[in-house]
């Protein structure tokens, strides 16, 4: 039988999961020691005071958690929560119609902040500091500003690019967590409870090898949970030691070092196609088939903070590490790495 090589439940499946191995409180959130406990701060007090809490910006890579502390922002205030998107709203009028739907006390999720419409950012910087917006009615020199007021409300945005947002709409926060990368052992308990409750038998060794490869990232850390139990379940082990990770690990092409095969095949091209840099971003996403985004977003950041990879004013730079852990030779002279900055 012939197999498509797109499933189109693959991303209905990834969702669901995730939605099921969320964490629903801020005490069941892992890791992230330091935004935990300033958001924990902030919206205490807020509860105190009776009020809404300031709005909250998150910042950081995909699949950190962003959402996840949207979502626990809602349900330790108990309040409801509205989901949007930047990308989502491509007119101000669409932001109107969700601001106007709000109640009182209630959490407006947006994700990609970044990608708001300028319309769209300036109605919200009214909606933010004056919980108002002002709809325009008719066109021209008819056209009249009619306000309407809204209830207090907090809004959580996200943001993969604090440095994107316009100044006016970043000082509007009052507070902003700044997520970072996980550390193995954050990531190991991640696996562990999320094992919990998918029903996995997962040695602490094997939760290790998952920790070790996940880059950092929670979403990445559950996906490779969820190979390990795909291939400890089909090759017949109740229990998913440290050999049936890694043998499971290898198969889906993720190296002991957490590389992909995307971050592997940026690091190869920068290094063998274009002698380690420097190379501008879209010639090197175009030389890997990726998006400009996927690169910069999702592989870069790991890259860089491996040390296998540099920005620099003139382009990507391979670094000698880089070179070693593809065992490629490195050149002898390498190019210096801001000779650009006088
Ligand atoms: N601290 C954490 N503890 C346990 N699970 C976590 C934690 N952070 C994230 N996760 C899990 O990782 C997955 C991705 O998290 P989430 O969707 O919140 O990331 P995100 O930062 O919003 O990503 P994106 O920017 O791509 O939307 C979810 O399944 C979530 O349950």
């Amino acid at each position: 039988m012939e197999h498509s090589e797109v499933d189109p439940n693959a991303f209905v499946e990834e969702r669901d999961y995730e939605a099921a191995l969320r964490p629903k409180t801020l005490s069941e959130f892992d890791g992230q020691p330091r935004v935990r406990e300033q958001l924990g701060l902030v919206l205490e007090a807020a509860m105190h005071r009776g009020t809404a809490p300031d709005h909250v910006l998150l910042s950081g890579p995909p699949g950190l958690g962003k959402t996840t502390l949207a979502m626990i922002i809602a349900a330790e205030l108990g309040s409801g929560l509205r989901i949007s998107s930047g990308p989502a709203i491509q007119h101000a009028g669409d932001l109107a119609a969700i601001l106007s739907g709000l109640d009182e006390g209630d959490v407006l999720f947006l994700d990609e902040i970044h990608r708001l419409s300028r319309p769209a950012e300036e109605m919200l910087y009214l909606a933010m500091e004056d919980f108002r917006v002002d709809v325009i009615v008719g066109k021209g020199p008819g056209a009249t500003a009619i306000p309407i007021n809204l209830p207090p409300f907090t809004l959580v945005g996200a943001t993969t690019r604090a440095g994107m947002l316009p100044g006016p709409l970043r000082d509007r926060f009052g507070f902003t967590g700044q997520l970072d990368f996980y550390d193995p052992a954050d990531l190991a308990g991640i696996v562990e409870a999320s094992a919990a409750k998918l029903g996995i038998s997962i040695d602490e060794q094997a939760r290790g090898e998952i920790a070790r490869r996940s880059r950092g990232t929670p979403r990445i850390a559950n996906r490779l949970l969820r190979r390990v139990r795909d291939f400890a379940q089909v090759k017949g082990h109740a229990t998913a030691h440290r050999d049936v990770a890694r043998s499971a690990l290898e198969l889906y092409e993720v190296d002991e070092r957490g590389l992909d095969r995307l971050d592997r095949g940026v690091l190869d091209a920068l290094c063998r196609l274009f002698d380690g840099g420097p190379v501008g971003l879209s010639t090197l996403a175009l030389s890997v088939g990726e998006e400009i985004e996927t690169v910069s977003e999702v592989a870069e950041p790991f890259l860089i903070r491996e040390g296998l990879l540099v920005r620099t004013p003139r382009g990507r730079l391979a670094t000698r590490a880089a070179y070693r852990h593809l065992g490629i030779r490195p050149p002898a002279a390498m190019p210096a790495l801001f000779d650009d900055d006088e």
